[in-house]
């Protein structure tokens, strides 16, 4: 359940007031979701037929300073045609308020649902779109860098302290090891860069079929290496949930839709394995610091890293998947 702030009526009525979106009619705490709270909002709309809208309180997790890039982003890729929310500004033209000193932003509500069973017509949608960001992104202005590449995972990993990965499974702590000193050595510094999803897995896209409707959850794009997010979304979309069993449908699909919007270099198609180790990486650095500094009786759910560090050890060992 993530409604981590109540929020009365009566404020919130007030906080609607503020926007050119009609009355307030309801809002509703959205269970998913594990960093900020989240609201479906319906209000009477500009002619009294209804709109809806999403409310998101940024919690601890996200900087304020950070909000201009991530809802400044969405605004553009929606310009452009992509299909992400964009921001629904205030009267006075601000995409974020403050209420009870946090961050709020009401966002436009897309329709469409997260798939779990992905089929390979969905992934090749997901590549295709993913594909559009990056090239709807190329004159986004702002930059921001990502914390949580190379440096990121080592500063994850070696907050795991000593002893603490293995804890999690007795083989964790070499395979890590081994990983990390490689991927800090070998990664490139020459590809394509530009902004970046970096999170784009399922639960992340809302779909109809194999429609994407809405992209979301932008907290952690950034600046960085194109080919990386495919690898990401590669990671994200060709296995099962568990990172045992690899899905080679899925693999092309995705691969097959994205070339068929941006075309990967040769540079960039060749890189693709290592990123991909480095994408499990960056998914098992946060899942295991993440099970080793949460409580077993909090409030969310750890993420397994085991599922990462299978599709590690899968990258590792399968280079030519991306052949
Ligand atoms: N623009 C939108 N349109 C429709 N539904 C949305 C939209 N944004 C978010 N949602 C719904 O709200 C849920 C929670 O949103 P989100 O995943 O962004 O939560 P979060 O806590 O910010 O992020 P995280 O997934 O990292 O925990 C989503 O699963 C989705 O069902
Ligand atoms: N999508 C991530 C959480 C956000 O970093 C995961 O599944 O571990």
């Amino acid at each position: 359940m993530a409604v981590y702030t109540h929020l009365g009526a009566e404020q919130l009525a007030g906080l609607i007031g503020e926007f050119d979106v009609g009355a307030l009619r309801s809002a509703k705490g959205i269970a998913e979701g594990v960093q900020n709270s989240n609201w479906l909002i319906e209000t009477t709309g500009h002619d009294g037929a209804g709109a809806r809208f999403i409310l998101t309180m940024y919690e601890e997790r996200t900087e304020v300073s950070e909000l201009p890039f991530f809802l400044g982003l969405m605004d553009h890729l929606s310009a452009r045609g992509c299909p992400v929310p964009a921001t629904i500004h205030d009267r006075a033209g601000a995409a974020f308020r403050r209420l009870d000193g946090k961050p709020v932003a009401l966002i436009e509500f897309l329709s469409g649902v997260s798939v779990s069973e992905p089929t390979a017509g969905q992934a090749r949608a997901v590549g295709e779109a993913l594909a559009r960001v990056h090239l709807a992104g190329q004159d986004f202005a702002m930059r921001r860098a990502n914390n949580l590449g190379p440096e990121g995972w080592r500063r994850l990993i070696d907050g795991c302290g000593p002893g603490g990965l293995d804890g999690i499974d007795p083989a964790l702590g070499a395979l890590v090891g081994a990983e990390l000193a490689d991927l800090l050595a070998q990664w490139p510094a020459d590809l394509p860069g530009s902004v970046i999803h970096a999170d784009l897995f399922p639960d992340n896209v809302l779909m109809i079929d194999d429609t994407v409707c809405g992209l979301i959850d932008f907290y952690f794009a950034c600046t960085d290496i194109i080919a990386y997010d495919l690898a990401v979304t590669h990671a994200a979309w060709c296995f099962d949930a568990t990172g045992t069993r690899f899905a080679p449908d899925l693999s092309a699909a995705l691969l097959a839709g994205y070339e068929a919007v941006r075309l990967l270099s040769p540079a960039e198609r060749s890189a693709l394995p290592l990123l991909a180790r480095g994408a499990a990486m960056r998914f098992l650095a946060s899942r295991a610091y993440d099970w080793l500094h949460t409580p077993s009786d909090a409030f969310v759910t750890r993420k397994d890293p085991l599922a990462f560090a299978r599709r590690l050890s899968f990258y590792r060992d399968n280079p030519g998947v991306f052949a």
